[in-house]
């Protein structure tokens, strides 16, 4: 089923398009990464599906229900994590999740034990003190926490991770991940690392216009491959071979790490041969022949340009 359909919105600011004609859907078990550089219209894209802003054209739907600019009733389907989430900071998790409960109509009893939940969830079960006191990483946690208090149907993150270090980014995709097999998730990021860990299916944003969009794994295995790794026996074979693959024209660069080399090649389908007849006529042994999946990074940049 899909529980976040977009079809055909359209957003100007001042006469400019900012998004145009933009089409995709996330369905119940996905988790969905809308990827675009700063000002590709990520975050107008998500005001509008919270009902915060008025398209122009199009329609947008949450679990079937059309969404109506300043009419937030399909929120209830919608939990809602923004990149600096802001709270009552002279509370505890605790007092501030049980108000969250109340002010959505829920009763003590199922409050108090989804507190628990998810403070266990995000790792905060054991934290007493003020908000006021956390650190940006237990705000953020706090945050998925808060977001996903009325279990909703579709989580949306607006870059969850980018004002994080690695430890707080990591605690962070870990929590999605588990999150991710209860709810459909909807993720706003340019951090490429994160969406390749976390997310299924991808849309990339660019000017206002979804260049490219689908399962992850269909568009990598489409997508040019343009990279070997060959692992030798010992690290002086292979230091010996990078000179030999350095010196053919069509290689753009070898790197070497330990036994293992990556090869650069412009066409995988007719230099992949030439190098593996160069090691039978050099009777290298080989450990390992592997053409490797294109980075979310090379594809990026590829459909950005
Ligand atoms: N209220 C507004 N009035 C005029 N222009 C706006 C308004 N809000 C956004 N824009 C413009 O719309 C474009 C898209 O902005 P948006 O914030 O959606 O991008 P984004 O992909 O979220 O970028 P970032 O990663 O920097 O947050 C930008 O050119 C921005 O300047």
């Amino acid at each position: 089923m899909e529980i976040l359909k977009l079809e055909h919105v359209k957003k100007n600011f001042g006469g400019l398009p900012v998004i145009q004609d933009l089409s995709f859907s996330v369905s119940e078990s996905s988790v969905f990464g809308l990827i675009g550089k700063n000002g590709a219209g990520k975050t107008t894209t998500m005001k509008m599906l919270l009902g915060f802003l008025k398209s122009d054209a199009g329609e947008i739907k949450v679990c079937g229900e059309k969404v109506a600019y300043g009419d937030t009733k399909t929120n209830r389907h919608v939990g809602y994590l923004p990149d600096v989430p802001e709270f009552y900071s002279y509370m505890t998790p605790v007092e501030y999740l049980r108000l969250c409960g109340e002010i959505s109509g829920q009763k003590p009893r199922p409050i108090r034990k989804k507190t628990e939940e998810l403070l266990a969830l995000v790792g905060l079960e054991n934290s007493n003190r003020k908000i006021s006191g956390f650190s940006r990483g237990m705000k953020q946690r706090l945050g998925i926490a808060q977001a996903l208090m009325n279990e909703p149907r579709l989580l949306i993150c607006d870059e969850p991770t980018s004002a994080l270090d690695p430890v707080g980014r990591k605690e962070i995709l870990d929590i999605l991940s588990i999150a991710g097999k209860q709810t459909a998730i909807l993720i706003s990021t340019h951090i490429l690392s994160d969406v390749e860990r976390l997310c299924d299916h991808i849309g990339i944003l660019d000017d206002g216009k979804l260049v490219l969009q689908g399962k992850l794994s269909d568009i990598k295995n489409s997508y040019r491959h343009s990279s070997l790794r060959i692992a030798l026996a010992d690290q002086d074979s292979a230091a010996v071979l990078a000179g030999k693959l350095a010196n053919l024209p069509f290689v753009s660069a070898v790197e070497a790490k330990e036994n293992s080399l990556t090869v650069r090649l412009e066409d995988m389908a007719t230099e992949g041969l030439k190098i593996l007849e160069l090691l039978l006529r050099e009777q290298v042994f080989v450990l390992k022949y592997e053409v490797l999946e294109p980075s979310l990074e090379d594809v990026f940049l590829e459909v950005i340009q």
